[in-house]
């Protein structure tokens, strides 16, 4: 466990806090069931006056009602510290449980939409206020763990009110008559609201904390490759699923149900969202995390055209759950990708532009799906005679959505498909078994007279040698014969060499003569290691070989890289690794993570060292069939991980992937 994850028990349990939990759970409730019993008034209210009209104040008061928290953040975070956060919250609740009295004691769906306006801004000014007690209670550097779970209890506090909804509803309509049943759950939000006051009030007096100002974390560059299939995969869940809750209350009231049915709805695709945020990272074990997100953009356009064609309540609230869990999966995916692609100082902004990004789309669609449907109206398509099939406004909103979002999902795949070449069908087909997708036995090279030769490669400090040692070990435990070698100095003469070049005693060498030593080594080393060994057949794994000629005397010395690829020709006989693993880090990276003193080509300049990274960049780019470029800032683990799916591709006899898991003993040895 982590030295945070050590700690967190110890914060999330301060007493104050324990209380802020339930204010928090409690003012969530209210949040989301005020948004509910709104809409379900919105459409009680406009009863009678036609499905245009009874769209149109659905889309209004959703419209509304989700407005404010579309804003920045900063400014309900700007008036929260500048107020009393107890004297804010308590205030913000009271009036908020009088305006949810109001709206049907005056019965006037205009007023509804001041209402809703009004509770919406509220609510974002309670959320800014509990943030603030969290950073008042909280010392710095330990509150975001709190920070997290306060958003869980927000979010978690949805399927809860969507089945409150419909278990009022129910109640209503056993107890109730005529529109007073569609008040209920807006009595029962006050209600809430009044409750969170006493639970607000026992929080006791928070002094608010002197703290410095915390940097604004701006959504921005997020560092991560193919950010616009990402960003047009997520807009497109996104969408379906905001399309989706904004038409629910109007489809129910078409398919025959009334809150109940409507409750149940919500409640199926909030819970479906909950259970995809906590499988996601999960999910399919190794399978492309990116592809998988492509993949949640077809299932979400797919679901949602399934939602649009099938007019049957039961399956819609089932389909509205399947696609709750594809939002789910998709925003964890989306996180993954974030937490796992971008550089360290990256990730920040880039999970604010994720949460820019929800909150631009949602609120967008949640409102325009109800308000397009009003504007369509009620239409009917004559089948035969005696057949006809409803084509409502909701139902063409929401198929012109599922078309776009199947669109997005194929414009997503192209731009986030990081394993080309592997066909997306098998690779899942091998994911749901749960095993690592191997490469059929025709597509597989054929059984070679020799050996196989891998190269590591990249700048210092990559973690070649630790990559190569483990590649070995895993090789070794899968029986095959493997030689680990490295450059320069794997021969008598090359460790007199080695020892030329990398003392920084050596002064006054010329980058051609350091050129001619590098080789003079790789021609030993060819002759005396690598070539025997490849002969008998064996696997041999090189921690460095030509191109690291290429890079640093050819990019590093500004030498012309061709004349150097041609002495190296010369001293190897042409002899090419099969694989070449580049191992991409930026060099004060890879130079920090050595104690020992820098030795003479480690104490080159930085820009010799980024220019050798750039020189790396380009080979692999001009021969990418041969290479297998890496991140070499992710862990360990899982850079091995994918060096080994790669090798499985050109292993003579590949390892089958079942049995690795009961004989192999890696993970052990890596450790
Ligand atoms: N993925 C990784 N993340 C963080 N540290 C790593 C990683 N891989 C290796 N290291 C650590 O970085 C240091 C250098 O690793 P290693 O010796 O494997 O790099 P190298 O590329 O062979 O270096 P050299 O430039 O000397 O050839 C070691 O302390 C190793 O434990
Ligand atoms: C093969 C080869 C190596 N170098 C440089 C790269 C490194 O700075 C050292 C080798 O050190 P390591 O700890 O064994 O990685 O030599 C080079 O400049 N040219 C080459 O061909």
């Amino acid at each position: 466990m982590t030295r945070t994850g050590a700690a967190e028990p110890d914060v999330l349990s301060i007493k104050p806090l324990r209380r802020l939990w339930l204010a928090l759970s409690l003012a969530g409730l209210g949040d989301w069931l005020s948004l509910l019993a709104l809409t379900a008034l919105a459409w009680a209210l406009t009863s009678g006056e036609g499905y245009a009209v009874q769209s149109l104040a659905v889309g209004g008061a959703l419209l509304c009602r989700v407005l404010p928290a579309a804003l920045p953040p900063g400014l309900a975070a700007a008036a929260a510290v500048r107020l009393d956060r107890r004297t804010a919250m308590i205030s913000a609740d009271v009036l908020r449980a009088a305006l949810l009295v109001t709206v049907p004691l005056i019965g006037q769906a205009a007023w509804l939409m001041v209402a809703a306006l009004l509770v919406g801004c509220l609510s974002v000014l309670w959320r800014a206020c509990a943030e603030a007690v969290i950073d008042d209670l909280v010392p710095p550097g330990k509150a975001q763990a709190p920070h997290r779970r306060a958003a869980r209890i927000g979010y978690g506090a949805a399927p809860v009110a969507a089945l409150l909804l419909a278990l009022l509803a129910l109640a209503a309509q056993a107890l109730l008559e005529g529109r007073a049943r569609a008040d209920l759950p807006a009595y029962a939000t006050a209600a809430v609201f009044l409750l969170s006051i006493v639970a607000v009030f026992a929080m006791g007096a928070v002094p608010a904390a002197p703290r410095p100002v915390a940097p604004r974390v701006r959504a921005g560059r997020t560092g991560l490759k193919g950010l616009r299939g990402l960003t047009a995969a997520l807009a497109g869940v996104l969408a379906a699923g905001g399309a989706v809750a904004g038409v629910a209350r109007i489809y129910v009231a078409a398919l025959g149900g009334g809150d109940a049915g409507f409750g149940a709805l919500l409640g199926a695709a909030f819970t479906g969202t909950a259970c995809g945020l906590l499988q996601g990272p999960r999910l399919l074990g190794d399978f492309s995390r990116r592809r998988l997100l492509g993949l949640t953009a077809w299932a979400a356009g797919a679901v949602t055209a399934a939602l649009a064609l099938i007019h049957n309540l039961v399956v819609v609230v089932v389909l509205a759950g399947l696609l709750g869990w594809a939002c789910g999966v998709a925003w964890a995916t989306a996180r993954t990708l974030v937490h796992t692609e971008a550089e360290e100082e990256d990730r920040a902004p880039a999970q604010a532009f994720l949460q820019a990004l929800a909150r631009a789309v949602l609120p967008v669609t949640l409102a325009a799906a109800p308000l397009l449907a009003g504007v369509i109206g009620e239409h009917t398509l004559r089948l035969t005679d005696e057949a006809a099939y409803s084509l409502d406004g909701v139902n063409v909103v929401l198929l012109a959505v599922a078309l776009v979002t199947l669109l997005i999902g194929l414009v997503a795949h192209r731009a986030l498909d990081d394993r080309r070449g592997v066909p997306l069908g098998a690779e899942l087909a091998a994911a749901l078994r749960g095993v690592p997708y191997t490469p059929p036995e025709a597509a597989q090279p054929a059984a070679r007279e020799r050996g196989v030769f891998i190269a590591f490669e990249g700048g210092e400090g990559a973690g070649k040698t630790t990559q190569a040692r483990l590649t070995a070990i895993w090789l070794r435990d899968h029986g095959y014969d493997v030689v680990t070698t490295n450059e320069p100095g794997a021969t008598k003469v090359g460790m007199r060499l080695r020892a030329i070049l990398l003392d920084k005693e050596t002064t006054g060498l010329s980058a051609r003569a350091e050129t001619l030593l590098y080789a003079a080594d790789r021609a030993n080393h060819v002759a005396n290691v690598i070539k025997p060994a490849l002969e008998r057949g064996a696997i041999v794994v090189s921690d460095r070989y030509v191109d690291s000629s290429l890079a640093y005397q050819g990019y590093g010395r500004e030498l012309p890289v061709e004349e150097i690829a041609e002495v190296n020709r010369w001293a190897t006989d042409g002899l090419q690794p099969d694989l070449t693993v580049l191992l991409d880090l930026p060099p004060q990276t890879g130079l920090g993570r050595f104690a020992s003193p820098a030795d003479r080509m480690e104490s080159e300049p930085l820009d010799f060292h980024e220019r050798v990274r750039r020189g790396f960049r380009k080979l692999a780019e001009a021969d990418p069939d041969r290479y297998l470029v890496l991140d070499a800032t992710r862990p360990q683990e899982e850079l091995s991980r994918q060096i080994r799916d790669r090798l499985r591709q050109i292993l003579p006899d590949p390892i089958p992937p079942s049995t690795e898991d009961i004989t192999s003993t890696f993970p052990a040895i890596a450790d």
